[in-house]
């Protein structure tokens, strides 16, 4: 690709192919009715197996469409379209299951009780993926379709890898490597754009890549380059595509020097597609900004390229501080990010001992959530009923908390809504509870969680990054840092009222900080659609709710239970619109006639062009 004017713009896709290129196909009713036929047990097994992978083939042939669809889209800047794809894709891999799950029920109702058929059926499966790139993901695929169908009956299916799991992968095989010396010039980071392979214009290409290459050399600086130093650029062969952008990730190594060890510096260039063209628009090297970029609580990337495995490992190597099984997530790779998040866990626990107790902070009402000491993660079961100290009047029970969870999971959550990864019939061996948190889930009267020969099985369980709860924060943390948290608490509010997403329970005891200093909501229960509720200018008026559906902004800075004054002063000051039922009701109205406002995932500071 040049920067010459010589494209042309590319197509809008219409409404039918984006129908026929993601319709999934029918099941193969032949391999069914031949399962439903045959009493021979070999022959069930080695059918079942069939059908499953054929359905599995199906899901992941439309799911690998996807991406192409997504970077056609942002050339085209069929905005619909993005978020269509997205939507699309988070809801295929259940749609594909819940194609089988019926036929199966019918066809063969001793499916849901046959303790002989399914590690036959299984072992036939592993037999017929080995060796194939994606095994993980189909076996992952084949045990959702297991929990589904034996769910009603209580039997946990494992969320490993079991012998699909990889052990080792290297992202090299993802990498497209320029060699150069020091300084980076324009021209090295034209042909770095140029190889991206975007079918459409650049707006200027050689006055972005001089700002791109200005940029990175002053990145650089810290790490005590040398003119004519060599140095290598390593960019994935892939785009990375959400919303109304796409970037190109990598890093730039530069080789022990004698008097300087090898050093790395991450590297995201973040593309827009504007109406002139495409632009360079920002420029990322610090791990941590790029893991503002990469947050598991915006949209997912699609991801071009098909190399999945490579592709969450050189993330993780650019982003160490966020576990690799989220890495997985936020390429869209849900499934597998589920069973590599569960991994980890087992993995922490094998590792540091550490048990399993309530998690730091107010203990919920509504849920219990635990953890480990030194673990990444939180988990979180939904009590059957509040407890006494629950600030509403109703609850409208465990199943509708459960979908508010699910419903987070599964629209872009703005970038200040955690990721819920949700697994259904977990067991979790007994030794890794705390004795009070064991009593807690066995003796509270919570019929979700039983007992099963030494392990506890979860009927449901509710796993997020862990945070640093805000009124923890705020204890511990210096004035300034207090400030910019509580400035940060206004900006997760709006960025999901964005979303249409409302927290009626204003309480900054639902928020938590990371590990960058930036605030999210991870509390769902009491979540609403913005355009849902009801924006009172009546001021005057009693409670915090009325219906549970009425919001007085003038009491929000009451609701959030702050108590040092200064920092209320901070909020005020940084957010006075959030306090003025104007703000909100232009809010709901722009969301009414379907314009979104932008979300930034990058710090406006690393904007080429300000
Ligand atoms: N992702 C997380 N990271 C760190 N701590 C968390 C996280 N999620 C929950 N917690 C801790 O667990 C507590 C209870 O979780 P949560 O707020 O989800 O429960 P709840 O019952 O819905 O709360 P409430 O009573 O406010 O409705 C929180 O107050 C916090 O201390």
């Amino acid at each position: 690709m040049t920067a010459t004017a010589s494209h042309t713009r590319a197509r809008p896709l219409g409404a039918s192919e984006i129908e026929h290129a993601t319709r999934i196909a029918e099941p193969d009713f032949d391999l069914l009715d031949a399962l439903y036929r045959t009493d021979d047990p070999d022959d069930q097994a080695r059918l079942l197996a069939r059908v499953v992978l054929s359905a599995f083939d199906n899901y992941y042939a439309v799911s690998r469409r996807i991406p192409a669809l997504a970077q056609a889209a942002f050339e085209a800047r069929d905005w619909p379209v993005t978020v269509r794809l997205s939507k699309i894709r988070i809801g295929l891999y259940t749609a594909c299951i819940d194609q089988l799950v019926p036929l199966l029920k019918a066809g063969l109702p001793e499916l849901t009780t046959d303790e002989q058929l399914w590690p036959t059926a299984e072992a036939e499966l592993l037999a017929a993926i080995e060796g194939r790139y994606e095994a993980d993901f189909a076996f992952a695929f084949w045990q959702s379709l297991r929990r589904k169908l034996v769910s009603d009956e209580w039997r946990p299916v494992s969320y490993d890898a079991g012998s699909t799991a990889r052990r080792t992968t290297s992202p090299a095989a993802v990498l497209k490597t320029t060699a150069t010396t020091l300084p980076i010039t324009a021209e090295v980071i034209a042909g770095i754009l140029d190889e991206a392979g975007f079918r459409v214009p650049w707006r200027d290409r050689d006055g972005d890549a001089a700002l791109a290459a200005q940029a990175i050399e002053t990145a650089l600086e810290p790490l005590s380059p040398r003119p004519g130093e060599p140095v290598k650029i390593e960019i994935a062969d892939s785009g990375f595509l959400r919303n109304r952008g796409a970037c190109l990730v990598g890093r730039i190594k530069l080789r022990d020097r004698g008097d300087m060890p090898m050093r790395n510096l991450p590297l995201l260039i973040a593309l827009l597609n504007e109406k002139d063209g495409l632009v360079v628009d920002a420029v990322l090297t610090d791990s941590d900004e790029l893991q503002y970029a990469f947050s598991s609580t915006l949209a997912n990337y699609h991801a071009t390229n098909p190399r999945y495995h490579e592709l969450a490992r050189l993330l993780y190597e650019l982003m160490p501080k966020r576990p690799l099984g989220t890495q997985y997530s936020c390429i869209g790779f849900h499934h597998l990010g589920k069973v590599a998040v569960m991994s980890e866990i087992l993995a922490e626990h094998r590792k540091t001992k550490e048990k399993l107790a309530t998690a730091p902070g107010f203990k919920g009402t509504v849920a219990i959530a635990f953890t480990m000491p030194s673990s990444a993660y939180v988990l979180k079961i939904i009590r059957d009923h509040p407890t006494d100290d629950y600030k509403f009047d109703y609850f409208d029970g465990l199943d509708e908390v459960l979908r508010k969870y699910n419903l987070v999971h599964e629209i872009d959550r703005a970038g200040s809504m955690l990721d819920n990864i949700i697994y259904s019939n977990v067991k979790l061996d007994r030794a890794m509870f705390a004795p009070e948190l064991l009593d807690e889930l066995l003796e509270a009267g919570i019929g979700t969680v039983t007992l099963d020969r030494g392990a506890l099985v979860f009927r449901h369980l509710i796993v997020q990054i862990k945070l640093t709860p805000l009124p923890l924060y705020l204890a511990n943390a210096s004035a300034a840092e207090s400030r910019a948290a509580v400035i940060n608490l206004g900006d997760c509010i709006k960025n999901n009222a964005a979303a249409d997403i409302f927290n009626k329970d204003l309480d900054g005891r639902n928020y938590g900080v990371s590990r960058i200093r930036k605030v999210y909501l991870f509390d769902y229960d009491a979540v609403e659609p913005l355009t849902s509720v009801t924006v009172s200018r009546d001021g005057a008026a009693p409670g915090e709710f009325d219906n549970g559906m009425v919001f007085r902004p003038q009491e929000m800075l009451e609701g959030l239970r702050i108590d040092d004054p200064g920092l209320r002063r901070a909020f005020r000051d940084a957010h006075p619109e959030l306090m003025q039922a104007d703000y909100w009701e232009g809010m709901q109205q722009a969301l009414r006639d379907g314009k979104v406002p932008k979300v930034m995932n990058y710090p406006a500071s690393r904007r080429l062009r300000r």
